[in-house]
């Protein structure tokens, strides 16, 4: 049995839908603030492989919360990685452009020095760190922008501002590669089975969906794809204030993905075409 722990989240609800067969742990039943608590139910359900798919997300909120996000995004999974060590299962671990500064318009190879811009790429980076010291079989994969029809994301906060407006103006000197959710959750899987069967392809890998945009350029695809008249403003970051810093270059190299394991970068606009349909669906 594949134990995963995240049920509604983006790429949790993703995972439900192309495994039926694994167990799921909601808030409820495995709490990320409580490590060790999270380590016993692996004990106890003694599964063939983890996937964690649940993490404190919230990117602004994280600036003063940064303890709570650093149990859920660093201790938990550290937590996990120990427990699935000691087992010799394989763990697979969901990271973020965030741990990169964003220096430079190059792709980011998974090698490249980290150094996160803020609270939320720390804790994640924690994680990361936490993961590779158990030493067990594992893969880390760093993705970015993630959207689907379920849960909070860039999409449907542009679909719900955009229905009420004529125009939005959108921060354009960020860029990177919005990836879907079952997307990730198919490379997930793959990544999973590739490592389970030989686990020295354990490492930290990229995927990000194709091409890489703006947050901009991005809105104004999903305008675009919906039918909403609405019209794009571009606006540097520093129109936009935030609590915490984003990078301005998400760019992830994904050319390791695709020689180890054959997965090659989702083109998001066919992946967005997707989610609208499946929204249009929604009650
Ligand atoms: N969203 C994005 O744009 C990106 C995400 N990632 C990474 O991908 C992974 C999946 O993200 P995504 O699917 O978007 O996440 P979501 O924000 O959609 O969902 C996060 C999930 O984590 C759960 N969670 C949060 N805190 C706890 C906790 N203390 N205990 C148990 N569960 C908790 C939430 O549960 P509940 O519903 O109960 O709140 C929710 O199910 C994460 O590792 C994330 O860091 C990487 C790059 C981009
Ligand atoms: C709503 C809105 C946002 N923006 C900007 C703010 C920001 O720079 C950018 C994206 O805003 P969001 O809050 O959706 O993005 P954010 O929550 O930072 O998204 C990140 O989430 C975490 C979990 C990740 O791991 C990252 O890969 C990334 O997806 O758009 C505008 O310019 N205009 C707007 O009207
Ligand atoms: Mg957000």
């Amino acid at each position: 049995m594949i134990l995963v722990f995240g049920r509604t989240g983006q790429v949790a609800r993703e995972l439900r839908a192309r495994l039926p067969e694994a167990r799921f742990l909601g808030r409820d039943e495995a709490d990320l603030a409580d490590p060790a608590g999270c380590a016993a139910r692996i004990a106890e359900l003694a599964p063939e492989a983890v996937i964690n798919a649940a993490a404190y997300t919230a990117v602004d909120r994280a600036e003063s919360e940064e303890d709570l996000a650093r149990l859920v995004n660093g201790a938990a999974p550290a937590a996990m990685a120990r427990a699935c060590a000691a087992r010799g299962i394989p763990l697979v671990h969901l990271s973020t452009d965030y741990v990169f500064d964003g220096a430079g318009e190059t792709p980011f190879a998974p090698d490249h020095p980290t150094a996160p811009l803020g609270a939320y790429g720390r804790t994640k980076l924690a994680g990361e760190e936490g993961v590779r010291a158990a030493n067990g079989p594992h893969a880390i994969l760093r993705t970015s922008w993630v959207f689907s029809a379920h849960g909070g994301n860039f999409v449907k906060t542009m679909l719900r501002l955009g229905a009420g407006r004529e125009r939005l103006t959108v921060v354009a000197d960020q860029v990177g590669g919005p990836t879907s959710a079952a997307a990730i959750a198919e490379a997930c899987i793959a990544i999973l089975r590739a490592v389970q069967d030989t686990p020295a392809r354990s490492g930290t890998y990229h995927l990000s969906g194709a091409p890489d945009v703006s947050w901009a350029e991005f809105a104004r695809e999903i305008f675009a794809r919906s039918g909403l008249p609405c019209a794009v403003e571009d606006i540097p970051a520093s129109a936009y204030p935030t609590p915490a810093r984003r990078p301005a270059n998400s760019r992830l190299d994904c050319a390791a993905t695709t020689a180890a394991f054959g997965l090659s970068r989702p083109d998001w606009r066919r992946d967005l075409d997707d989610v609208l349909h499946e929204l249009e669906a929604l009650p």
